[in-house]
């Protein structure tokens, strides 16, 4: 496979390039090589980026929604079609193994396009009574939006923001995360070949200084962020300046409660999953472990045997089940919280070692005799360390799940159902789990509160997010005035 794109931007239905922008380097994390060179966005090329989508966008808005989400339900197939290229493409581009990608990136995009393809024709308003008279509200799609992304998952994240915002007829403007430039030129290509019209599906390349040019333009009426929360506080005080709408999707610092009466073979697959998948680069993981001091014991062995069998390795074997971290930037953060964890009185059961040889490997980690105040316990390391805590008491644990300026997500595990939604409701999170963590379908909101984001992602709410009421009064008698 190619893994150097055609050209570095995607505008107007073509490949677009212009060698004067700053070229941005393409590491395949396995082995730190050099895989691609993109070209970070001109002036020239946002404007011909914007131009293009403000065109495109009127008129299809004015289509049917059937027949735009015909368009994204062709797509969902080509993509379903082509999942073994585009997750080899995506592992390339993340380093994650192909063991993932084969079911959780292009395929999560895939659901994304036939869900809001699905509901495109199902966009509407509210009707309300007064006496005689009555009114109505239509939905109307914002306009241009933008949608910025984080590495982590480059193909559902550009999916995830396209899908909604196009099936609800708006335009958008895609700019990857620079680290990740090349699975968002794939969505946009399959996109035009499923029928969509130029222009509606532009993908831009660069670092922040093109998020915030794009961000900055009068012509934008929404920008869509997955990232982390000092950039997600940079753009909404950029989008706010011009009273723009936005969706945040941020960073957390997750609670996953272990009760004494879980199943702790689940409870600990949970756990596995909510810290060590896409080695560890997963914004909602429950990387707080709350275990109850009657079962820590029993669930550190169980751990740290599961943990000590993952099959680290060639991220394109599809045996291999924990790759390399992204960036050797993620790992040096990773290391060095480990580090300070260790100096402020942490233990490492297992894990935290950094491989020698090429690309950025580093294998699971899980610390024990870990506290609230602790650094690796209030700060998200967005690398594979699971933090184990002790609790005894059901409303402490809730106190000290709550006790972080995040919110995005929460899980626990009980056999006890009574209790598990009493907790659940106490738990300040956008996206919380019972008995299970980090499922996310495409017919469930995600997103989270206080820190972490603003807004929801996916399911019917997503499509409220890309749309704005406009509200029509209408008079069925004669009008009175008092002269
Ligand atoms: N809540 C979610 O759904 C979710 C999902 C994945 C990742 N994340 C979060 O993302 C972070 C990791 O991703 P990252 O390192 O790519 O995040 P980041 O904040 O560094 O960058 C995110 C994106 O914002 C762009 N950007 C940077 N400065 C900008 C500016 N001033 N204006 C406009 N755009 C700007 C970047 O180029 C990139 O495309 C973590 O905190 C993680 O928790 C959240």
């Amino acid at each position: 496979m190619t893994t150097q794109p055609k050209a570095s931007h995607f505008i107007d239905g073509q490949y677009v390039e212009d060698t004067s922008g700053t070229p941005i380097e393409v590491i395949y994390p396995a082995t730190g090589q050099v895989i691609a060179t993109v070209y970070e966005a001109t002036p020239a090329i946002v404007e011909q980026a914007l131009t293009s989508a403000a065109r495109a966008q009127a008129e299809w808005a004015a289509r049917d929604g059937t027949s735009r989400g015909r368009v994204l339900r062709r797509a969902a197939q080509i993509i379903m079609e082509r999942n073994r290229e585009l997750s080899v493409l995506e592992t390339y581009d993340t380093g994650k193994p192909l063991q993932e990608t084969l079911v959780a990136d292009a395929t999560s995009g895939a659901d994304a396009l036939e869900y809001f393809g699905g509901l495109a024709a199902d966009v509407t308003g509210q009707a309300m009574q007064f006496g005689g008279d009555w009114a109505y509200t239509i939905r109307r799609p914002l306009g241009v939006c933008v949608g910025i992304g984080a590495w982590n998952y480059p193909t559902q994240i550009a999916c995830w923001k396209a899908a909604p915002a196009l099936a609800t007829g708006n335009a958008m403007i895609f700019k990857p995360s620079e680290t990740t430039p090349l699975c968002a030129l794939k969505v946009a290509e399959i996109l035009i070949e499923a029928g969509l019209p130029a222009g509606l599906f532009n993908v831009v390349q660069g670092r922040g200084a093109v998020g915030a040019a794009l961000t900055g333009d009068a012509r934008v009426a929404k920008v869509s962020l997955t990232g982390s929360v000092p950039t997600g506080r940079k753009v909404y005080a950029a989008a706010a300046a011009q009273m723009k709408q936005v969706t945040m999707e941020l960073g957390g610092k997750s609670p996953f409660i272990v009760f004494a009466d879980a199943d702790l073979d689940d409870a600990v697959s949970g756990a596995i999953n909510a810290n060590f998948y896409s080695s560890g680069q997963v914004c909602s993981n429950g990387t707080r472990v709350f275990v109850h001091a009657d079962v820590q014991e029993a669930f550190l062995a169980k751990l740290k045997a599961r943990v000590e069998s993952a099959t680290i390795g060639d991220p394109m074997d599809e045996a291999t089940n924990f790759g390399p971290m992204t960036t050797q930037a993620q790992l040096d953060i990773t290391r060095h919280h480990l580090e300070t964890a260790q100096a402020e009185g942490a233990r490492v059961i297992t894990g935290g070692e950094v491989l020698d040889k090429p690309g950025f490997w580093i294998t699971p980690a899980v610390l024990a005799g870990v506290t609230d105040d602790m650094t690796v316990a209030r700060q998200e390391v967005f690398g594979p360390v699971m933090s184990v805590l002790t609790f005894t008491d059901e409303a402490d644990v809730i106190t000290r799940a709550n006790d972080t300026e995040f919110g995005l997500s929460a899980g626990l595990f009980t056999q006890d159902l009574t209790r598990a939604h009493r907790v659940v409701a106490q738990l300040r999170a956008g996206t919380c789990w019972i008995n299970q963590y980090n499922l996310t379908p495409v017919g469930m909101p995600f997103g989270g509160s206080r820190q972490s984001g603003i807004g929801r992602e996916n399911a019917r709410m997503a499509m409220d997010h890309f749309t704005e009421a406009q509200t029509v009064y209408v008079g069925m008698s004669p009008v009175e005035a008092a002269f």
